[in-house]
């Protein structure tokens, strides 16, 4: 037999092991007999009241400084620590020793956010982590969560993930109205959707958000935050306060329809590099410029614009294009990325995988955006290290959520859970027309000559103006001029 189990010593060892407890009650003891009972009783009250305002006034404060604490401790003696005999001895995880002596795996401590509960175990000798693995499903049945995943935290340790509750499942985002007029838009408030506690969620493209990288699988709905972010910008786009620089490597497949109210597009990797050069040559030029009026900082105006470059496919032109691409353009990024945020640089980078090789100046992105990815790494890859250990499973949203993503803000220790509102065809053809409605928008493009001698850019063409053997003419110019087959 193992050690004899003496009252004293079973009283000794849960005084040993709950020190929290202890020292509340070796506080609280001769408190309450110094000040009375009676007045501890008030104190304890107002506060529980204090506690319950504050809760219903600002429910997301509240979950951030105390609620979670109160709810890890509530969860963990109510629902976990009560039903854990029973809930791993029924999934198979309690084994034996030599002796026949059972060996209980031991729950060590529970954190809580919003949505995910995490318990911490010390495993049972003789288990490795795959047994947890192996048992999720059951795991997640038995304590009745949506979901379950496992993170081994060091040997002999792992954490069980539960999700206890899915927000975006009754919560509609709608689309934030449009702002009308230049006056309605702050740069530090640019509406995009709304977090897991149903407050709009923001992002700073003056001071904070200055720079933003994107992950998500295909379909994770990566486009859905781009054009959001157009769309709460759009009076400045109309004014030609902001001005969008857009690559779209993959043909032009995603913001092909935008393309009147984009200062500059490009469709192809090697179209991208070029509007890179360009970009880079225009915030250069004008830092110059400013530079030797001493000017140190600009407000968004038709002079000095806010020039946001979207990069829809980072990978394409960092990883998959040919070298000469790929070297030069991670040369104009990182100069992007570093040198012009005071007049007026900013940066939105999408990719599907954040790994190094694709975006190996991640910490360059002051804010980081994860949607759905494909493997557990590329959260912190993307958020930055050990945010998946504070509950951005980014890996574990359903394919049905397109859209919600886990957002990392400088100056913020936790991710927030957050989905974007979704862009249809028609306020993306909607949000185009009311950008480009005034004709501020000037857009660069690749030049053509005409057959008529004059020279333009070829998305302002009409072909249906010229006779069919002038339109021959045309295309075997474009193929001639630059010989690129690409120009439609
Ligand atoms: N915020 C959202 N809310 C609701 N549904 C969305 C949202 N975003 C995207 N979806 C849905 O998911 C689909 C795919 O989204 P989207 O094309 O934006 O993904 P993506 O990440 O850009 O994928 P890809 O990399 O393949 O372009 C959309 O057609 C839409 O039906």
């Amino acid at each position: 037999m193992g050690t004899e189990k003496t009252p004293a010593r079973v009283v000794g060892g849960w005084m040993w092991r709950h020190p929290r407890t202890m020292g509340t009650t070796a506080v609280l003891t001769p408190t309450g007999v110094m000040v009375g009972y009676q007045t501890m009783l008030w104190a304890a009250g107002i506060a529980v009241l204090m506690g319950v305002s504050w809760r219903l006034l600002d429910a997301p404060t509240f979950d951030r400084f105390a609620g979670r604490l109160l709810r890890a401790w509530w969860r963990r003696w109510v629902i976990y620590q009560r039903q854990w005999m029973r809930v791993v001895a029924s999934c198979g995880l309690v084994t034996s020793d030599h002796r026949g002596d059972q060996l209980v795996p031991k729950l060590v401590g529970v954190r809580s956010n919003w949505v995910w509960d995490s318990l911490h175990i010390r495993m049972a000798k003789g288990q490795e982590p795959e047994d947890y693995g192996q048992a999720l499903d059951r795991l997640a049945n038995s304590f009745k969560a949506h979901a379950a995943s496992m993170r081994i935290l060091k040997p002999g340790k792992i954490a069980l993930d539960f999700q206890r509750r899915e927000p975006f499942n009754e919560m509609a985002i709608p689309l934030p109205a449009m702002p009308e007029s230049i006056d309605a838009v702050d740069l530090r408030k640019l509406e995009i959707g709304r977090d897991e506690f149903g407050r709009p969620f923001h992002l700073d493209l003056l001071k904070r958000d200055i720079h933003v990288l994107l992950a998500g699988e295909t379909g994770a709905g990566k486009g859905s935050w781009l054009w959001g972010i157009q769309r709460a910008l759009a009076p400045l786009i109309r004014a030609g306060h902001v001005r969008l620089w857009v690559i779209d490597p993959k043909g032009g497949m995603e913001f092909g329809g935008g393309r009147e109210m984009f200062h500059d597009f490009a469709e192809s990797d090697r179209e991208g590099l070029e509007l890179m050069r360009r970009y880079v040559a225009e915030l250069e030029k004008r830092k110059f410029d400013l530079g030797r009026q001493g000017i140190r900082d600009t407000t968004p105006s038709r002079e000095t614009p806010l020039d946001v470059l979207i990069c829809d496919e980072l990978a394409a032109m960092t990883a998959y294009s040919d070298r000469d691409i790929r070297v030069e353009f991670h040369q104009l990024l990182s100069k992007g990325l570093t040198q012009y945020r005071a007049v007026g640089g900013r940066i939105i980078g999408a990719t599907q995988e954040p790994t190094k090789d694709v975006v190996p100046m991640r910490g360059l992105f002051p804010t980081k955006i994860a949607l759905r990815v494909d493997a557990a790494s590329y959260v912190d890859m993307c958020l930055g290290e050990g945010m998946r250990d504070l509950g951005a499973f980014a890996d574990k949203i359903p394919a049905y959520l397109a859209g919600v993503a886990y957002a990392k803000t400088d100056g913020r220790k936790e991710p927030r859970r957050v989905r974007a509102a979704f862009s249809t065809d028609d306020d993306i053809a909607e949000l185009v027309a009311f950008c480009t409605e005034l004709g501020n928008v000037t857009p660069i493009r690749p030049e053509v000559k005409l057959p008529d001698g004059t020279v333009t850019n070829p998305y302002q063409v009409d072909f249906e103006d010229f006779e069919d053997d002038e339109f021959e003419e045309i295309e075997q110019f474009e193929g001639e001029d630059d010989g690129d087959e690409e120009i439609a």
